[in-house]
């Protein structure tokens, strides 16, 4: 109800898309076999930053990772890190995930990762990779993508795997697969 009463209200949404072209318990983790051997590097800010809300049940996940919200392993690391332990607290029952980033909501996969990267960590990245799409689209939560800049190839996948997506009206915003313009085969599933 009282998530409804949230979503209905867009107070938070409004807030989050209005910003079009600058942005300004003790849960026990149960973590993913996959993510264990991703440990947090404490020596860089976080890059996932998340308020909840217990009057609403709405958590709001701001990803902060200049410039341009990349999908890198270690981003995504955290951010299914972050989606497990709010899938855990029971009162969490919507998130939205959106950008604290001016412009873009993430530029999709890390370009980075995926060329010097040794077999293992490639293996790690792409897993990774198939970790966020899983979690975020088998999630139990209500799920919104608070679009507020570009979103680009694997950024397009993330919003896609939200149940809901709602893009800050600007036409210099773009939102797409563009895989083939560059070349990128995906890989067996
Ligand atoms: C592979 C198949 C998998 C199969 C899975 C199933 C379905 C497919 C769906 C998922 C597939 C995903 C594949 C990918 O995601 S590949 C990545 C594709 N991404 C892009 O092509 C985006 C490229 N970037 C842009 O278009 C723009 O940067 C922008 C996001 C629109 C922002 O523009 P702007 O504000 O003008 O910023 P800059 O262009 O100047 O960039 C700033 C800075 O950031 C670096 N950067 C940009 N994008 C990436 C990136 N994807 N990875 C790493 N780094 C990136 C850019 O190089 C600049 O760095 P410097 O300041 O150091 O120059």
């Amino acid at each position: 109800m009282a998530l409804r009463a949230a979503l209905r209200s867009r107070s938070g949404l409004s807030g989050l898309l209005s910003q079009r072209s600058s942005c300004s318990s003790d849960i026990r983790m149960c973590v993913s076999p996959l993510l264990v051997p991703q440990e947090r590097n404490y020596s860089t800010p976080p890059k996932i930053r998340v308020e909840f809300d217990q009057s609403t049940g709405v958590a709001v996940m701001h990803m902060q990772s200049p410039p341009v919200n990349s999908l890198s392993l270690d981003f995504l690391t955290e951010l299914c890190i972050s989606v497990e332990k709010l899938e855990m607290d029971k009162s969490c029952r919507g998130l939205i995930i959106t950008s604290a980033q001016p412009k873009v909501f993430s530029a999709g996969l890390d370009i980075t990762e995926m060329y010097g990267k040794s077999p293992e960590h490639c293996g790690a990245f792409w897993r990774s990779v198939q970790e966020m799409w899983l979690k975020l689209y088998g999630s139990n939560m209500v799920t919104i993508a608070a679009i507020n800049g570009s979103s680009p190839a694997g950024g397009c996948l993330m919003a896609m795997t939200c149940d809901y997506r709602i893009m800050a009206d600007n036409p210099r915003y773009n939102i797409g697969l563009n895989e083939t313009q560059l070349g990128i085969v995906a890989p067996f599933w």
